[in-house]
């Protein structure tokens, strides 16, 4: 099985599992940030001060850049494969919730999701622009787990209940069926006791370069040769 380029190329730069929690932190900061920017009532001049140090952490961040975003990589083990820089789930990504996405024994997948004041659409309620995008990150984990990896062709939303911030929730996903490169996933977000709030189903395409890649041919592709 050959891989696609761009992959291989980020698995040859992955970074050690340290340098990844230090980068996870930073990340984690940079969402308390956005947060308290977010609700911030402090004076305008408390405002242009903090703007002003922001500005100065920032040119440090940019003393050393790469070309492109994180991509997949393997744990230093070797057994996991994770998507740092992923824009919806990655724990390098101030973008990303995150998302801790579990895959049951029945191959399914499970995460707690929990929204934050951030993300608010109509008042009091999250924007289902920012539900949708979760549920497309976990319907493509479920396509993965369940079958193969694939990219979203079409994505259907059924909105059911506005979505609270700041309550736990859940969201899970299972691939169906597939005809050829087709997949079929339904997933949902829902209430810790089941009631569902916003529902998705997608169908899933696998590039023709992608049939029959799975994780297992990802890990046999970059683990080290014999005696190395
Ligand atoms: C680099 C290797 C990576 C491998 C990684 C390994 C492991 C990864 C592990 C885990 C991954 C975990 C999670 C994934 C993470 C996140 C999920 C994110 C999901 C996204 O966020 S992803 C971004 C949004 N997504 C796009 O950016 C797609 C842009 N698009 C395209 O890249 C092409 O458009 C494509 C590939 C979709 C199809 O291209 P194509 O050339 O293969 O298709 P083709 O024309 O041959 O059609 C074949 C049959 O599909 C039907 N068909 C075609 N398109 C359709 C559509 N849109 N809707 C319904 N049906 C459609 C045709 O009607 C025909 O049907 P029929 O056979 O019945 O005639």
């Amino acid at each position: 099985m050959t891989l696609d380029l761009d992959l291989a190329d980020a698995l040859s730069r992955a970074e050690g599992d340290a340098r990844l929690a230090a980068l996870a932190a930073l990340a984690q900061q940079a969402r308390d940030l956005i947060d308290a920017v977010a609700l911030t009532d402090v004076p305008g001049d408390e405002i242009t001060a903090v703007a002003g140090e922001i500005a100065v952490l920032s040119e440090r961040l940019r003393a050393t850049m790469r070309d492109r975003p994180r991509s997949f990589q393997l744990t230093e083990d070797q057994n996991t494969l994770i998507d740092p820089g992923n824009a919806v789930g990655g724990v390098a990504n101030p973008h990303a919730l995150p998302l801790v996405v579990e895959v049951t024994p029945e191959r399914t997948v499970r995460a707690d999701v929990q929204f934050r004041p951030v993300h608010a659409g109509p008042p009091g309620f999250v924007h289902g622009g920012v539900t949708s995008m979760v549920l497309d990150q976990l319907l493509g984990e479920a396509v993965a787990a369940g079958h193969f990896p694939a990219m979203t062709g079409t994505l259907t939303i059924r909105y059911r209940r506005p979505v609270p911030y700041g309550e736990p929730l859940v969201g899970t996903a299972e691939y169906t069926h597939s005809e050829g490169r087709k997949s079929w996933v339904e997933g949902r977000i829902a209430l810790p006791d089941g009631t569902p709030l916003v529902e998705a189903t997608g169908l899933f395409i696998t590039p023709s370069a992608w049939v029959g890649l799975t994780i297992a041919d990802v890990e046999e592709a970059t683990a080290p040769a014999a005696g190395q």
